[in-house]
């Protein structure tokens, strides 16, 4: 990616807009500093939280109803304008975005026009919890200034190299082609981040080292990344499939659906509700916070340790899955919330898997170390990391490269 420029302006404020949050921070590209960060949560609830943090002060934080993310996003404004750093200043270069479905059309960061706006809207049947937020967050940051370009980072890009045989389910060919029925993946900004991060760990260049890197957030998914392009993934054509996830089932027999709608006189919004925010870990046990479900399981509580075991069951599924799929394996990598803070999951995702070369030092493991490190004894076969996720750095990143003078 690019080296600093300091000629023209070189700050990009970033927007990751999810189902109910918008995280946001301003960098400047010059030298990757943070200017602000900030978070509104609980947005279209009675009452949403607004966190804004500027890089030499306090955070400030106020409590009152957010109505949806175009108010979200005047109130980061406001904050920012406070600081001197609102959407008109001179130094702002551009608006980076997370989108969550960029389809097949996607494969790199895109400033967005008209005609942009309108596919992404078309793919939000497709990411019905992520892509209209997006939507509003690009629309919202375009009326504030109209002149500033407006870029589109997509979760999608980085798995558009998912070979055929890896993106096709296996339903009739014109049936799925008709609807735009395959694998997407997505969380592709973080693997790709986390994967090149993880070569510069082990001291080697991204094209010689395979890597499983397990994103463990609130949503959660596996990549396994060959040579630092990604050939499997473990998100479809949404981001339900694959590991359990704070409230998203992950993998289910589909014909769940069908027993569910023909026998359990379920609607198909209420299974579509159901297997999106009633299941996962909070489906089992009531809680979706993996520091809540330790917690509860060290106290004896039964439901939240088979909601850990669930979830450890299929983490480890994945993790032989993608040893098969890359052949060899040069790291195993964790990230995001649980995967960057739970040494417990860490631990029980590699017990007893010393045949396949993966092994953890619990002493590495459990220490409280920020920072990119590995956690395995130094006879291991497989190094196995912790790799802090940056995917606003990224997105600012790949902004800058694209619209930077
Ligand atoms: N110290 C911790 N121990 C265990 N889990 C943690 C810890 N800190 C955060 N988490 C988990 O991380 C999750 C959030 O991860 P994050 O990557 O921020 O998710 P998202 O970006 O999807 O909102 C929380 O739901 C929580 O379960
Ligand atoms: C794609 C996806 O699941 O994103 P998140 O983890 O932010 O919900
Ligand atoms: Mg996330």
């Amino acid at each position: 990616m690019s080296a600093a420029r300091t000629d023209g302006p070189s700050r990009v404020l970033v927007l990751n807009s999810g189902s109910s949050s918008v995280k946001y921070q301003l960098l400047d590209m010059a030298d990757r500093s943070r200017l602000a960060t900030g978070l509104v949560e609980r947005i279209g609830e009675r009452s949403a939280r607004h966190v804004h943090t500027p890089a030499d002060g306090e955070p400030r934080e106020r409590e009152r109803p957010v109505a949806d993310h175009a108010e979200a996003l005047e109130a980061a404004a406001d904050e920012l304008a406070a600081d001197g750093l609102g959407l008109d200043s001179p130094e702002l270069l551009a608006v980076g975005h997370r989108v969550v479905h960029g389809g097949r059309r996607f494969s790199e960061p895109t400033v967005v026009d008209d005609s942009v706006l309108a596919a992404i809207e078309r793919l939000s049947p497709l990411a019905p919890l992520h892509n209209p937020a997006n939507l509003e967050g690009i629309r919202t940051a375009r009326a504030l200034n109209p002149r500033l370009p407006q870029v589109a980072v997509f979760d999608t890009a980085f798995h558009t190299t998912l070979p055929e045989h890896a993106a096709r389910y296996a339903i009739d060919v014109a049936t799925a082609d008709a609807h735009r029925v395959r694998r997407y993946g997505f969380h592709g900004t973080s693997h790709a981040y986390v994967s090149r991060r993880t070569a510069a760990l082990l001291g080697r260049a991204p094209d010689e080292v395979n890597v499983i890197v397990l994103h463990l957030g609130n949503g959660a998914s596996a990549a396994a990344v060959a040579g630092g392009r990604c050939v499997d993934t473990s998100m479809g054509m949404t981001p339900l499939e694959g590991l359990v996830m704070g409230t998203r089932s992950g993998d289910v027999d589909p014909a769940v659906v069908f027993h569910l709608a023909r026998n359990g006189g379920m609607a198909l919004d209420d299974i579509d509700r159901l297997l999106n925010q009633r299941s996962g870990l909070a489906g089992l046990c009531g809680d979706n916070d993996m520091r809540e479900i330790l917690a509860r399981r060290d106290a004896g509580d039964e439901r939240a340790r088979l909601a850990f075991d669930v979830y450890i069951h299929r983490l480890r599924r994945y993790i032989g899955a993608y040893y098969a799929v890359l052949g060899r394996v040069d790291a195993l990598v964790f990230t995001a919330g649980v995967g960057e803070n739970a040494a417990p999951v860490r631990a029980a995702a590699v017990a007893g898997l010393g045949s396949l070369g993966l092994a953890i030092d619990e002493g590495l493991n459990s220490a409280r170390t920020r920072g990119p490190r590995l956690i395995s004894p130094e006879y291991a076969r497989v190094a196995v990391a912790v790799v802090p996720t940056d995917e606003e750095l990224e997105i600012a990143t790949q902004t800058f490269a694209l619209v930077g003078s």
